[in-house]
C-alpha cells in the first residue's frame, strides 16, 4: 500500500491550477511502490502520476531526481516526464506535501521475467550510464559502504533475532569490504533500484524506467551488479544463468564492461545483495506489523550474499568475453 497521504477532490483540483495539464476528470491512489504516496490522475489534457513525497524522501534532493528524469527523457530514455508548473518550477507543495507531477508510462512491471526482458533490462541501464555522462548534478550515493555501516549499526543489536548467527556473519562481510570495495571504476549516474516493479514492458518490449528515488552517481557496475540481484535469481533462490548471461550481454551490446569492471562483479554483486539485505531487515525490525509501509524479506538477499561469496570470476554470472 502507498498512499499515506490523503488529497481531497477540492486541494487536487486547486493544484493543478499551477500546471497547464487542464481540468481535473478523476483520480485515485496507487497502491504499488513502497516510499512515496502516488495517484492516477486524468485531466482533460492527459494521464498523469501524482507523486507526494514522503519522509524518508529529502526535499533537498527533489531537483536533483526530477532534473534527472527531464534530462534523461530529453536523451531519449523511456522515463516519465517531469511537468513543469507555470512558472517553470518541477515541485509544488500538496497537503502539506512536497509533490510533482510526471508523464504516465504504459506497461506493465514483470512478475516473471525471462531471458529476453533482462537483456531488455542491461541494454536500457547502459543506454541510462551514457545518457546520464552530461547530467550537470550530483548526488553522493548514501546507500553506499558507510550508509552500509550506520544502517549495521542500528539493526546489529537484533539481528540474531532474525537468524541465529547473522551478526558475526555480517560483521565479516563488512571486514571483507574495508579493505576491497573499489573506488576507480568507471562511474557516473546509477539507478541503483532497476528491480523488476520499477521497469515496464509491453510485451517483450521494454516501455519505461520508473523510480529514480535513490538514483546517485555511484559506480556504473554497481548498478549492473544490482540488476544481476534483482533479475537473475529464481523463486527458489538459485542463480538463473541463462538470465545473467542475457542480462550481461545486453548491458554490454551498449556499454562494454572494462576489465577491472569485470573483476570486480563478484565483490560489488555481494555488496549490493548486503545493501538491500540490510534496508530489509531494518524495516523488518522497526517497522511495526499492520503499518501501511510493505516489508519485504531480508532472507533472499541473505542468501545472494552467501551465494556471491563464492563466485571467483564474472564467467560465473554469465558473462563472456566480447
Ligand atoms: N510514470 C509512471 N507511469 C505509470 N505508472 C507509474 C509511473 N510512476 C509510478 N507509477 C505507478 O506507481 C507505482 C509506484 O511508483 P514508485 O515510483 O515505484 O513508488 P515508490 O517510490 O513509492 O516506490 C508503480 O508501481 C506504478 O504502478
Ligand atoms: N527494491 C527495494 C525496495 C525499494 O522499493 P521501491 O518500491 O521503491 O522500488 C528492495 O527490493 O528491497
Amino acid at each position: 500500500m502507498a498512499v499515506y497521504t490523503d488529497v481531497t477532490e477540492e486541494e487536487l483540483s486547486q493544484y493543478l491550477r499551477g500546471y497547464a495539464v487542464g481540468d481535473l476528470m478523476s483520480y485515485k491512489g496507487i497502491a504499488e511502490g513502497s516510499e512515496n504516496s502516488n495517484y492516477l490522475l486524468h485531466t482533460t489534457a492527459g494521464t498523469y502520476i501524482l507523486t507526494l513525497y514522503e519522509k524518508r524522501v529529502d526535499g533537498a534532493e527533489l531537483p536533483f531526481f526530477l532534473g534527472l528524469m527531464q534530462h534523461l527523457a530529453r536523451k531519449g530514455i523511456s522515463c516519465p516526464l517531469p511537468v513543469e508548473r507555470r512558472d517553470g518550477s518541477l515541485i509544488g507543495t500538496l497537503a502539506g506535501r512536497p509533490a510533482a507531477i510526471i508523464t504516465f508510462l504504459e506497461g506493465v512491471w514483470m512478475r516473471r521475467p525471462t531471458a529476453a526482458h533482462c537483456r531488455e533490462v542491461g541494454k536500457a541501464l547502459a543506454g541510462m550510464h551514457l545518457a546520464g555522462a552530461d547530467f550537470e548534478m550530483r548526488r553522493e550515493n548514501r546507500l553506499s559502504v558507510p550508509g552500509w555501516r550506520h544502517l549495521w549499526e542500528m539493526t546489529r543489536p537484533r539481528a540474531d533475532e532474525y537468524e541465529a548467527g547473522l551478526a558475526a556473519e555480517i560483521d565479516g562481510e563488512f571486514a571483507a569490504f574495508a579493505e576491497a570495495w573499489p573506488d576507480d571504476l568507471p562511474s557516473g549516474v546509477i539507478h541503483a533500484d532497476l528491480f523488476p516493479d520499477n521497469v515496464f514492458f509491453l510485451g517483450d518490449r521494454l516501455s519505461g524506467l520508473i523510480d529514480f528515488y535513490f538514483a546517485c552517481n555511484d559506480l556504473f557496475a554497481y548498478d549492473v551488479a544490482t540488476c544481476l540481484n534483482a533479475w537473475c535469481f529464481e523463486k527458489d533462490n538459485s542463480f538463473n544463468l541463462t538470465k545473467g548471461r542475457a542480462l550481461l550481454s545486453g548491458y554490454q551490446s551498449v556499454r562494454p564492461l572494462e576489465p577491472a569492471e569485470r573483476e570486480a562483479l563478484p565483490l560489488l554483486a555481494r555488496g549490493s545483495a548486503l545493501r538491500f539485505m540490510l534496508t530489509r531487515l531494518y524495516d523488518w525490525l522497526t517497522i511495526p506489523d499492520g503499518a501501511l509501509v510493505q516489508k519485504r524479506d531480508p532472507s533472499e538477499f541473505i542468501r545472494r550474499l552467501r551465494f556471491h561469496r563464492h563466485i571467483a570470476s564474472a564467467t560465473e554470472y554469465g558473462l563472456t568475453a566480447l
